[in-house]
């Protein structure tokens, strides 16, 4: 794998702050990573790995950040069976909507074509104040499939 896409969707910036330090882990581990805090939607199409990190916003929203690119995907149903991809959703579960967005662009990018590296992770920011430390932990667990 040459290189990670690591695109975040944050509003307060928790979830930025789990891509940076998921970043910094898997460098450690020698894998290239370009971190996307405002992303494009040529950033997933043109991806042959993704690793998708999103809060949730508004009623199971996506973050202002990402929901421009995550709505042109949608409208314009690009093929992206070439792209491997993981989803890390942080939410509050007082919510009907948890975790929402982190939903929604699992299921969207999967209904364009891309395979999924691994299990989606939910973190519940109420059970987990620190969410880098699940995301950690989930990181440990399959960190072999980003290193392919
Ligand atoms: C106005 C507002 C709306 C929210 N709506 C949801 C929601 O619909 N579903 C959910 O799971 N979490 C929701 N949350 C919780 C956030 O996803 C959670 O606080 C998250 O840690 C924020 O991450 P961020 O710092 O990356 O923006 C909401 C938070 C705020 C402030």
């Amino acid at each position: 794998m040459s290189e990670l896409t690591l695109i975040t969707g944050s509003t307060l910036g928790g979830a930025e702050y789990v891509g940076d330090h998921l970043s910094d882990l898997l460098e450690q581990e020698g894998i290239k990573v370009n971190v996307i805090n405002e992303a494009e939607p040529d950033d997933v199409a043109n991806a042959s790995s993704l690793l998708l990190i999103t809060s949730t916003h508004g009623a199971g929203d996506y973050p202002d950040n990402l929901a421009p690119a995550m709505e042109a995907l949608k409208n314009t149903t690009p093929d992206l069976s070439a792209l491997k991809y993981a989803v890390i959703a942080i939410g509050d579960s007082s919510y009907d909507t948890f975790c929402g967005a982190g939903i929604q662009a699992d299921e969207l990018l999967k209904s364009l074509g891309a395979q999924s590296l691994a299990p989606r992770l939910e973190i519940d920011i109420l059970e987990q104040p620190l969410p880098e430390e699940a995301a950690e932990a989930w990181l440990s667990q399959h960190k072999s499939v980003f290193c392919e």
